[in-house]
């Protein structure tokens, strides 16, 4: 699995925090940045990472802002992305089980880095059930292409 990383400087520090984590799994990446604690736009970088999950390059992404709120908004505006918000386990688990979530959004001003590489775990060795719950991911998408359509 190759994974697509990016952040805003509110997340910087965390995605450096789990990117070593990565590296003590042999789990690549690629970092779209940004690449330092400068101010930017955490639009940019969820657009990057968005798009590059969105176009099967990258299995799954992990996105970084202050709060994970604004980086995951903007990846859920491409098409194909299911970007979940989390700061606790239960639901960086379930966003897999049940959402097939492609991204996982956290905020490095919300969590720690011991708690966010607990979530990367989860998120990346949880796989998607299927069943009912492909069905209402089914209808997600019928929703994207609808307003695709207008
Ligand atoms: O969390 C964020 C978006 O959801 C951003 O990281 C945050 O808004 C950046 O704020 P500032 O420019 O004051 O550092």
């Amino acid at each position: 699995m190759v994974l697509a990383l990016g952040s805003d400087h509110g997340g910087y520090a965390l995605k450096e925090e789990v990117k070593k984590y990565l590296d003590s799994r042999g789990i690549a990446y690629h970092d779209f940045g940004c690449h330092s604690t400068d101010s930017c736009d955490y639009p940019v970088f969820g657009k990057m990472v968005g798009e590059a999950v969105a176009s099967g390059e990258y299995e799954r992404g992990l996105l970084f802002c202050g709060t994970g709120i604004g980086i995951s908004i903007a990846a859920n505006k491409v098409k194909g992305v299911r970007a979940a918000c989390c700061s606790d386990c239960f639901s960086a688990k379930y966003t897999r089980m049940h959402n097939d979530a492609n991204i996982l959004a956290m905020g490095g001003r919300v969590v720690g880095p011991g708690l966010a590489i607990e979530m990367v775990a989860l998120f990346l060795d949880t796989e998607f059930e299927g069943g009912r719950h492909q069905r209402r991911i089914d209808l997600v998408s019928q929703i994207e292409a609808e307003n695709a359509a207008k």
